[in-house]
């Protein structure tokens, strides 16, 4: 379980006037979830690429369980993110041809020439829990809602102490946008992880525990502050 502590987080790019991402203080507790919504241009890309490691910030510090992720080289970044978050995007990026089962096992085979014990059963037990059959048909015939979840099969499969999710139900329909909600929620709740989502889906941002709102880069809303 990871918390998050950002402090004096600003992310300056040489063309802009305003802070693409001016955050003073934020807290996530370990095993919270937190929504991050907010207009076109808002700063939410340049939050999950900060929090991520993806990015680093101008300034400031990012803290997970205490480690400032900020100061770290970008191979020593790429290291943490792959032992530390699982991703879900809004496109899935999965590799057609293959099935589920070898889909959600592909990062972990780029990582071990030879696949850990263990991490084969992980994965049957991860597409029965999203509903995802283990035959060999090719993920290419999945409907978008299947691919989805086959995606965040794939990105727990390392047992992540955070999942970032950006727009994990923007590309799906009503009932399957509903169906990846409820898993992804369901799911960090079971595994303990911290659950960050982008979003503008108001029916998963509803059902995590505190949902902020950035404008121009900055916390312009938070149910957190609401509720005190
Ligand atoms: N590499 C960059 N160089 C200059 N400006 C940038 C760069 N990356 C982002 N920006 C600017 O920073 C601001 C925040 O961008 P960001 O992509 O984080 O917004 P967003 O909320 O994710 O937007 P959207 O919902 O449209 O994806 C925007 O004004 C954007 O143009």
């Amino acid at each position: 379980m990871l918390d998050l502590e950002m402090e004096n987080v600003a992310v300056r790019y040489p063309d802009l006037p305003q802070p693409a991402l001016d955050l003073p203080r934020l807290l996530v507790p370990a095993g919270s979830s937190l929504a991050v919504t907010g207009p076109s241009g808002a700063g939410k890309s340049t939050f999950i690429n900060v929090i991520t490691g993806l990015e680093r910030p101008s300034a400031g510090a990012v803290r997970w369980k205490g480690q400032d992720i900020a100061r770290l080289s970008e191979a020593a970044r790429d290291r943490w993110r792959a032992r530390n978050v699982g991703l879900v995007m809004q496109e899935f990026h999965l590799f057609p041809g293959l099935d589920a089962m070898e889909n959600v096992l592909l990062p972990a085979r780029f990582r071990h020439p030879r696949l850990p014990a263990g991490f084969r059963d992980r994965a049957a037990h991860l597409l029965a829990q999203v509903g995802i059959g283990t035959g060999r048909r090719g993920v290419e015939t999945f409907s978008r809602g299947e691919m989805q979840r086959v995606a965040i099969a794939r990105a727990l499969l390392a047992r992540p102490g955070v999942i970032v999710a950006d727009e994990p139900t923007a590309s799906l329909d009503g009932e399957s946008g509903a169906a990846v909600c409820a898993l992804l929620t369901a799911l960090a709740g079971t595994e303990g992880a911290t659950l960050i989502v982008v979003t503008h889906d108001t029916a998963l941002s509803g059902r995590l525990d505190r949902r902020i709102v950035l404008t121009g880069g900055r916390c312009t809303g938070d149910s957190a502050m609401e509720a005190a």
